[in-house]
């Protein structure tokens, strides 16, 4: 099926649309290693995200995100990186991934993403405060159109939960053929 096998994919989008969890099972079916990019940064820093905002300030997160988004592409030829919500928003992370891999944007509809994150914002230091549904929801509608201009970027886009392994493994193959 995979018509290279050294290739990198990218998932960006909103908090909650699923990157991680699709990235994972992407990664199994192309047979490329995955990395989270929240993940790595914890891993490298011995502490969580939620510590890391509360600690150094989100500023720093920005600047330890787009560094080892660098280290990733630079070691990885091939991979599935899921990254976090606001990395193609800083630091020329997007033109980082646009010149280096598939950029696939994952986009939610709002609604989807309260139901998902209503319980898991904590973990989320972004949105950790909002823990009322309908404060989480402006929040979300807030942060989504100041993303939107990033996000569209992408030359890949799946919409809603019609986002599986199988959808985005057609959309890849078709892109692919075309180009
Ligand atoms: N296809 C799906 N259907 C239903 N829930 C999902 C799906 N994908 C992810 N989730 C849930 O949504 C939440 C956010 O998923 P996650 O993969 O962490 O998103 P992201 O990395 O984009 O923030 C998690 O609780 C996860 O279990
Ligand atoms: O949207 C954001 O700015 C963030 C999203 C998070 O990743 P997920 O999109 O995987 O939740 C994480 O990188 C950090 O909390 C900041
Ligand atoms: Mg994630």
């Amino acid at each position: 099926m995979p018509t290279l096998k050294k290739m990198r994919l990218y998932l960006i989008g909103m908090p909650g649309a699923g990157k991680t969890t699709l990235g994972r099972a992407l990664a199994v079916a192309y047979g490329l290693p995955f990395r989270d990019l929240d993940e790595e940064i914890v891993r490298r820093e011995g502490r969580n995200i939620a510590d890391i905002f509360a600690a150094e300030g989100e500023a720093y997160f920005r600047e330890r995100e787009a560094a080892v988004l660098r280290e990733v592409v630079r070691e990885l030829p091939g991979v599935v990186l899921a990254t976090g919500g606001g990395t193609p928003c800083f630091h020329q992370n997007l033109e980082v991934l646009l010149e280096t891999g598939y950029t696939l944007y994952l986009e939610m509809p709002v609604s989807e993403l309260v139901r998902r994150l209503e319980r898991g914002a904590a973990s989320r230091p972004l949105l950790a405060q909002a823990a009322d549904p309908g404060v989480l929801e402006a929040r979300l509608y807030e942060t989504l159109a100041a993303r939107q201009q990033f996000y569209s970027r992408a030359p890949l886009r799946c919409i809603g939960t019609a986002c599986s392994v199988g959808a985005v493994q057609r959309l890849l193959s078709r892109y692919q053929a075309s180009g």
